[in-house]
């Protein structure tokens, strides 16, 4: 992974590059006391140890099972389902993979009466094991597999904690159950069981996932000078100490959409805590150019723009043109034209004095795939040190849950009450 931070260096907001020296003694701080947590495998510093401590082979041999499948319908939310997302959607492969990771009836009901059944492995994914939107899921893909005659007992595979509804589940009925990692929170699970049993099942490199992974762990140091990683996070969180509040995270391959709504998971779960956290935006260039771009060069100065691409990928050519006007683009490439886009996007940014920092990976491959995820997540723990927050607890998301369960008589919570509380000002 790369990092290029030219473009905060005068924005506005912006960091001198003597200010991130001086920013430089507390990321060494901050890397001591990351180091000394992933050294006691400490709950969320653990997650930076995955590419040591995640076994591939046990994944491989949990998948092993399901013999060339059509397909895999990932039944999870959040982190559970996020990872597997950007790795499989990011990646070709004959399995297709799908994600059922909300409840809209109407979009489940379609995609499971679309679904070839009898020829698609189930996986299964809850830490807690108690998620009611994957659970109910659950329950409906299960009884659409009954009642299309498949012994969903030999499509299932399950990942859940060591405990739970799920791992009763497996537990009762025999079924192949990944565990997941000790302290490690599912915004930051992606190259565990939790985000890698898809790629095992679509034939990805899992090894090369985690020697990207690896790689950049290998870059964390005592200075963002020297690690990619930390120049991301420190220059996030200088920046948002400055006012770039919002960061638009805008890749430029549609092979990585999914990551950008991952990282929004990764950023807004982890920092948003006490009433701070950069708020992040998902984007996507170059089709961003032509709807937010507009914000965030003339709107209010509380953004950065990240800006991420690979380096390399396969082009398609643009025909030869004798239209007048158009022979500029004739005889070039799709990857020329996308590279100008992204190039000009980032100076006309600059332009603007809007702060932007460009993220490259060499491809958009396993490794490419595993350097990125791991440093984001890097970025995020060393952010979370610095801007003193609990980067790995979620305790926000907990009002909802429990008024949404009052609600369906899960329980009696006090949440639920507020719902039939609430005041109307309804126009028609
Ligand atoms: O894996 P689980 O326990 O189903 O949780 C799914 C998601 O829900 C959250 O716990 C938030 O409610 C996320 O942190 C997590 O990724």
């Amino acid at each position: 992974m790369y990092v290029d931070l030219g473009n905060v260096l005068d924005a506005t907001p912006g960091i001198s590059r003597e200010g991130l020296e001086r920013l430089d003694g507390r990321v060494a701080d901050a890397h001591d006391r990351i180091e000394r947590g992933r050294a006691d495998a400490e709950h969320g510093y653990a997650a930076l140890n995955l590419p040591e401590t995640t076994d591939a082979d046990e994944i491989r041999t949990a998948v092993s099972r399901f013999d060339d499948p059509e397909a895999v319908l990932t039944v999870g939310i959040g982190g559970s389902a996020l990872g597997a997302a950007t790795i499989s959607e990011a990646l070709d492969s004959d399995v297709d993979a799908y994600y059922l990771d909300n409840v809209d009836p109407e979009w489940v009901a379609g995609m499971v009466a679309d679904l070839p059944l009898e020829d698609t492995v189930v996986n299964v994914v809850s830490r807690s094991g108690t998620t009611a939107e994957t659970l109910a899921n659950f329950l409906v893909v299960r009884d659409a597999m009954e009642r299309a005659g498949v012994d969903w007992t030999d499509r299932t595979l399950v990942t859940t904690g060591e405990s739970g509804n799920l791992r009763d589940l497996a537990n009762k009925h025999d079924l192949p159950a990944l565990p997941v990692p000790d302290g490690v929170p599912g915004r930051f699970s992606a190259l565990s069981t939790v985000g890698l049993a898809v790629a095992a099942i679509q034939g990805h490199d899992l090894d090369a996932l985690l020697a990207g992974a690896a790689d950049e762990a290998d870059r964390l140091s005592g200075s963002l000078f020297d690690s990619p990683a930390y120049a991301y996070g420190a220059t996030t969180y200088a920046l948002d100490r400055r006012g770039a509040s919002i960061n638009a995270m805008m890749p430029y391959a549609e092979s990585l959409e999914y990551f950008a709504e991952w990282f929004a998971q990764l950023w807004a779960e982890s920092l948003g805590k006490d009433g701070v956290g950069q708020t992040p935006a998902r984007a996507l260039g170059a089709t961003d150019q032509h709807s937010q771009l507009q914000l965030y060069r003339a709107g209010p100065r509380d953004k950065l723009v990240t800006l991420v691409r690979p380096r390399e990928k396969r082009d398609t050519p643009i025909p030869e043109t004798d239209l007048d006007g158009l022979a500029y683009l004739g005889g070039s490439s799709l990857g020329d034209l996308l590279d100008a886009e992204f190039e000009a996007t980032e100076a006309s940014l600059a332009a603007a004095d809007c702060p932007n920092i460009r993220v490259e990976i060499d491809r958009v491959d396993e490794r490419g795939l595993g350097e990125l995820l791991y440093g984001m997540e890097a970025a995020c723990v060393l952010y979370g040190e610095l801007d003193t927050v609990s980067t790995f607890t979620q305790p926000a998301v907990e009002w909802g849950k429990k008024a949404a369960r009052g609600l369906l008589g899960g329980g009696d919570f006090e949440e639920a009450d507020a719902v039939s509380d609430k005041t109307r000002l309804e126009i028609e």
